[in-house]
């Protein structure tokens, strides 16, 4: 019984609880006599008409007969408590985003809900004699099964590329059987010494930085700037080798789940076992008992996507992201933050040091580490004496492919010598799906999705046509619907299954491989694909952006950017950089192994400043001209930027919603901008993406110089705008990074 309780009743402990929901305050209960719980305990409590799980968040003792009125906490759930530098974390984000703090929790605690055992898995195993009869379906499940054991019926039935059928025949003649196999290990022990690489002098160098870093067990942000191949991983794991041996936790977060499938393994050669992996298609079970060993201390290290920022360390001692640039630690739905601001923040509230790495890093963290606000090491050639791939523009005006194909001559001929040569190809097209487009050759109906304002993209292996914003699927008709002529359709422009086609036309004789993030079998089989081509089981890897970072392929010596102006079209303010950043990941990948690499960039503008940067090899000089226009411009870093959205079903309601909050808005400002800053309101405006899942769109831009205090601003103005009613809602982007 909490001390504080006198048996009489008359004072009483209040804990304010935050649930999980849509709510920014902590609601008050009242202890019942005989039940405590700290700050940070789940409780259950009650919450309207149903009963809830929360948090405590901060706890007090009222005076003799108040608190009275108050509901009572039910009981206390059987979990650790939320650490107090993850309960700060998450006002923090809560603060940043406008976002309610309730929401920010459910991120943080959705996962131990989920405990329990994890679902037996149930594997295959030779067992017996091959079968009497023998067929080539057989044979290569047999085959497979061999290099694959103890994989499910359908993970083998994939890698066999035949029916789980197959599989049942051999099991029913015996020759294999079904284990249950008992759930994988977390993760073993992690030894810092097990494989350590010598490293090269300047690796050294930056390596006894961050080294240093770890050891001082202190706030601060590092970022690691090393060319692609220059040996960052190799860096930073001496920094989570420093951390393991101060028996400190490490987070590592990677801007994308294959990503993490890949890190796994080489984490594993170099610290003898794999650490913990955090990201959404780990299964519940597993997630949630992640979750527990990182609160109890025995999960050391968590390799994980953005979410993991808001798992309950222990005894955090390092943050590293990785590939730091990437776009996609912006989260978009939900809570809409950027997991790399994010991990600087949780550093600072953990006071443990951050290492930001990339080999082109965001324009934002470039200014960062300019001005002194985060420390910068350099790496500037690439491991073991390579040499960085020479690049060069491929002029499509000059010399375009032929028609309805997609590969210029030039290319044509770099790809035919290098298969020749025994090397491997890659040729690299943001774009799933077969073609971006389908039109009507008769009438120029085009295919556009019913709940956005896009054109639906085919995606021919499925023989459907798919709208990749909400995922609106319809079969690929054979009649236009509008003019009802037959075969009149025809595909407008190419996508990666589209490239493939024409690959494996012009070059049949070579091994062909297409990579993309929506072919099934998710994560798991992505892996497979690019363990094979690290292997060179494949000449020609044809990828999205999926191939583009991070990946080590030794043979590989040809990029190919089928497509360099894709990313320049639209109006983001972003999209030079993007384009940039992307351009020299993906050509990056070219000459890590013995052989030189080269890249070649086909492009409708050859004179383009992106280009000329890429092939000139003049980084350098491309951020200095953009980091001068964003600073003229006032755009991030040099001031703030906050997107408001106003969405709704009906177009004039979300229109005159988004008017009206504008209006507040703009008077709003005068209180909120001291002299000679500035503090604009602009539009609405409708959004690029006019209709997205049904919704019509409305974009207010709000921009303001760096010391206005922009979330303040943001709040008062809402406040004072009208309420929304029905089915408008209003979404808050804090520093966007997407303008649609
Ligand atoms: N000191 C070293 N000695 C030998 N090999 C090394 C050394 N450092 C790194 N390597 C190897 O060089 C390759 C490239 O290193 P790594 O992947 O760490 O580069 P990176 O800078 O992260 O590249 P990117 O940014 O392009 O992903 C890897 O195969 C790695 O094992
Ligand atoms: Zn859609």
């Amino acid at each position: 019984m909490p001390e504080e309780v006198e048996v009489g009743g008359e004072s009483s402990v209040v804990v304010d609880v935050l649930v999980p929901v849509a709510v920014d305050v902590a609601y008050s209960y009242r202890l019942p006599p005989g039940l405590d719980a700290a700050e940070g305990d789940f409780v259950h409590v009650p919450l309207g008409t149903r009963e809830t799980v929360g948090v405590v968040w901060s706890r007090e003792v009222l005076g003799p007969g108040r608190g009275s009125n108050l509901k009572s906490v039910i009981g206390t759930v059987d979990l650790p408590p939320l650490p107090p530098r993850l309960r700060r974390f998450i006002d923090w984000v809560a603060r940043w985003t406008l976002t309610p703090r309730g929401m920010v929790l459910r991120m943080a605690v959705r996962a131990p809900s989920h405990a329990g055992p994890e679902r037996v898995r149930i594997g295959l195993r030779r067992a017996g004699p091959p079968p009497a009869r023998l067929t080539p379906a057989r044979i290569r499940v047999l085959d497979t099964l061999a290099t694959l054991p103890d994989a499910s019926k359908a993970e083998l039935a994939r890698a066999a590329g035949c029916s789980t059928g197959v599989i049942d025949g051999l099991i029913d003649e015996g020759t294999i059987t079904p284990v249950v196999l008992s759930a994988e290990p977390l993760g073993g022990t992690l030894d810092p010494d097990f494989a350590a690489v010598r490293l090269e002098p300047s690796q050294k160098m930056a390596a006894g930085e961050l080294v240093a870093a770890v050891t001082r067990r202190r706030f601060g942000t590092i970022l690691l700037e090393g060319v692609t191949g220059a040996g960052k991983t190799e860096v930073y794991f001496e920094a989570v080798a420093a951390a393991l041996r101060a028996s400190r936790q490490v987070l590592i977060t990677m801007p994308e789940i294959a990503l993490t499938a890949q890190a796994l393994d080489r984490f594993a050669a170099r610290f003898g076992a794999r650490p913990a992996e955090w990201h959404s298609a780990v299964p519940s079970r597993r997630r949630a008992r992640v979750w527990l060993g990182v609160a109890s201390g025995d999960v050391q290290i968590v390799i994980g996507a953005r979410s993991s920022l808001f798992l309950p360390f222990a005894n955090l001692g390092l943050i590293v992201v990785d590939e730091e640039h990437d776009p996609a630690y912006k989260q978009e739905d939900g809570v809409v933050y950027h997991a790399r601001d994010m991990a600087v923040v949780r550093g600072r509230l953990e006071d443990v040091p951050v290492v930001l790495a990339s080999a082109t890093p965001a324009l934002e963290t470039r200014v960062n580490a300019e001005e002194g606000r985060y420390g910068h090491l350099v790496l500037a050639a690439r491991v073991g004496g390579r040499s960085l791939p020479a690049l060069a523009a491929i002029n499509l005006r000059k010399t375009p492919p032929p028609r309805g194909s997609w590969i210029s001559p030039p290319l044509a001929e770099a790809i035919g010598e290098t298969i020749g040569r025994g090397e491997q190809v890659l040729l690299f097209l943001n774009r799933r799906g077969y073609a971006p487009l389908t039109l009507c050759r008769t009438c120029g109906h085009r295919f556009q999705c019913p709940n956005c304002s896009t054109w639906l993209v085919e995606h021919r292996f499925r023989n459907a046509l798919m709208c990749h914003h909400c995922g609106h699927v319809e079969r690929r008709p054979t009649q236009c619907p509008a003019c009802g002529n037959a075969d009149t359709l025809v595909p407008c422009g190419p996508g990666v299954e589209r490239l493939t086609e024409e690959v494996e036309q012009r070059f049949p004789a070579a091994r062909t491989l297409l990579l993309s993030s929506d072919a099934p079998g998710g994560a798991e089989h992505i892996r497979e694909q690019l363990a094979a081509i690290a292997r060179h089981e494949v000449d020609l890897v044809i990828g999205t952006q999926l191939v583009a970072k991070g990946h080590n392929f030794p043979s590989l010596t040809l990029v190919g950017v089928v497509d360099a102006d894709v990313g320049l079209a639209n109006g983001d303010p972003r999209a030079a950089e993007r384009t940039f950043q992307m351009l020299q990941q993906v050509t990056g990948r070219a000459g890590r192994g013995d052989k030189p690499g080269r890249g070649l960039i086909q492009t409708w503008e050859p004179d383009h400043p992106v280009m000329r940067a890429l092939v000139s090899g003049d980084g350098e000089r491309f951020y200095r001209t953009e980091t001068e226009m964003r600073r003229s411009a006032g755009l991030p870093p040099f001031g703030r930027l906050a997107a408001v959205i106003v969405s709704g079903g009906d177009r004039h309601a979300a229109e005159a919603h988004a008017r009206a909050l504008a209006r507040a808005a703009v008077a709003t400002i005068g209180a909120w901008r001291p002299a000679e800053q500035r503090l604009d309101v602009l539009g609405p405006a409708e959004a690029p993406l006019a209709l997205l899942r049904g919704r019509h769109r409305f974009r207010l831009l709000v921009t303001a110089s760096r010391a206005i205090d922009l979330q303040g601003f943001l709040r008062a103005a809402l406040a004072a705008g009208p309420k929304a009613r029905g089915d408008i809602r209003v979404d808050i982007d804090v520093e966007p990074q997407s303008f649609l």
